[in-house]
């Protein structure tokens, strides 16, 4: 029999069941529970590949619409779930999955209306696969003094969900036709990316990221499952994830981590500075070489190793900072890369470190307030959960925050891509407008839509 932990005299009973499986496809257990979950899942692959994560169904959310204090309440909140429900160690720890929105102050109507804040989700069904392998927890929260008769019913549907998952084939969904493409407020990115720096030329700020958005019309709707199995199709060397709210879905490959928690070390990068791959292996050498020589580029990424490595030693003791960049080669781009690394300190969190060091200058800006303020002003659109912490935290505080970038905003028929870029005193408006455009390839091609481009 399988061990069910829980208590019974706190504000909420959280009761866990762990179960081992045999060959589980990550994405055929999404796609499995398409009929009874759809709305409410989550996918996460980090980019090693060594840990995937699929949530299915709604256990238990923890959000907010909190300007300030927003890590801090989510943190509390899982903290006291866990602390105050769970009596002994469950065999697989519950994980917390959720995101953060990027700028919690900027009230622009836009797709992502339906976002909050902060939102995360103990799911119902959790599969997690690492080192070769499989198990997936049953996740039974309620505030009630109530039998376990609940719990009888959720092992039914996870037998089913599981059943279902290994022996349907997956379905791998042809990619709907784009039939519309627009570049939204193109004008006004480029007129921000003049003015940006132009100031910066004038010292008012250093550095500060610009994006902008496409919207794409398909001529019908989409499969979360197999938009996700294209995107990983698409950036194999990323981060994969998937987050669900009712008729929408945040999906993304992004390359950039934003902090790693794993047994008290702390992991983090920079990753600022782009150039496109060659045609061939030469002229991508030669545009690598020139990356990592190239004084604009070098700029941008110096800000976000300068403001990671201050962050660090705050929370961290015992920290590793390379002295300079190397090359990460991803599918359409080369970046400027500095892993950094370090012990947490004892007093120090997961969440902590999100709050700190959200948003980097290698989406924010530097100075931080100030940066942010003139992409509110100057972008006049919301980025939702583009370029934010997303990610996942178990019971023992550990867990890993990827920065939502590469990725996109799908609803029905509809999908919104953004893309952005570092801005400092040697750029350019057309040649940011080019980075961008090279940017929004993968999620182009996950989507079948490259109409121009
Ligand atoms: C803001 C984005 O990329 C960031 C990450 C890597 C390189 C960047 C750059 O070179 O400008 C950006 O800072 C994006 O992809 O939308
Ligand atoms: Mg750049």
């Amino acid at each position: 029999m399988p061990k069910t932990t829980g208590t019974i005299d706190t504000k909420y009973r959280f009761y866990t069941e762990t179960i081992e499986v045999s060959r589980l496809s990550a994405q055929a257990f999404f796609e499995a529970g398409d009929e009874l979950y759809r709305g409410k899942r989550y996918f996460w692959q980090n980019k090693e590949k060594t840990l995937t994560l699929v949530g299915l169904g709604h256990a238990h959310i923890i959000a907010n619409n909190l300007e300030d204090n927003r890590y801090e309440d989510i943190d509390m909140k899982w903290k006291e779930l866990c602390q105050s429900s769970l009596k002994e160690k469950a065999d697989v720890s519950p994980i917390l999955f959720g995101g953060f929105s990027f700028d919690p102050k900027n009230k622009v109507s836009s797709e992502w209306d339906t976002f909050p804040s902060a939102f995360f989700v103990v799911s119902k069904f959790q599969l997690v696969i690492q080192h070769d392998q499989a198990f997936v927890n049953i996740h039974y929260i309620t505030d009630e003094v109530k039998s376990m008769e609940p719990f009888e019913q959720l092992r039914i549907e996870r037998d089913a969900l599981i059943h279902t998952a290994q022996v349907k084939e997956l379905k791998v969904h042809a990619k709907p036709t784009l039939i519309k493409r627009e570049d939204r407020l193109k004008d006004e990115y480029l007129h921000a990316v003049e003015d940006v720096t132009k100031r910066i030329r004038e010292d008012e700020i250093q550095k500060v990221v610009i994006a902008r958005s496409l919207k794409l019309t398909f001529n019908d709707t989409f499969s979360p499952a197999t938009a996700i199995y294209n995107a990983s199709m698409e950036q194999p060397e990323s981060y994969l994830f998937g987050l669900e709210n009712d008729e929408k879905i945040f999906f993304g490959a992004t390359p950039e981590r934003l902090v790693k928690v794993e047994n008290n070390k702390a992991q983090s990068a920079g990753l600022a500075g782009s150039i496109r791959r060659g045609k061939n292996s030469l002229e991508d050498k030669e545009l690598g070489d020139s990356l990592l020589t190239d004084t604009k580029n070098l700029g941008e990424h110096k800000y976000v190793v300068e403001m990671i490595k201050k962050v660090f030693m705050q929370y961290c003791e015992d920290i590793k900072v390379p002295t300079r960049p190397k090359l990460m080669k991803i599918r359409d781009i080369q970046h400027l890369y500095s892993p950094i690394e370090g012990d947490l300190k004892k007093e120090s969190s997961l969440f902590e470190l999100v709050q700190a060091l959200h948003p980097t200058p290698a989406l924010g800006g530097e100075p931080r307030q100030d940066a942010i303020k003139i992409i509110r002003e100057s972008e006049q659109m919301n980025r939702g959960y583009y370029a934010a912490p997303i990610g996942w935290i178990n019971a023992e505080g550990d867990g890993e925050f990827a920065v939502g970038i590469r990725s996109a905003l799908v609803e029905n028929e509809h999908a919104y891509l953004y893309a952005g870029g570092g801005i400092v005193a040697e750029s350019s408006s057309l040649e940011e407008f080019e980075e961008t455009r090279v940017k929004f390839r993968p999620m182009l091609r996950t989507l079948g839509g490259n109409m121009n481009d």
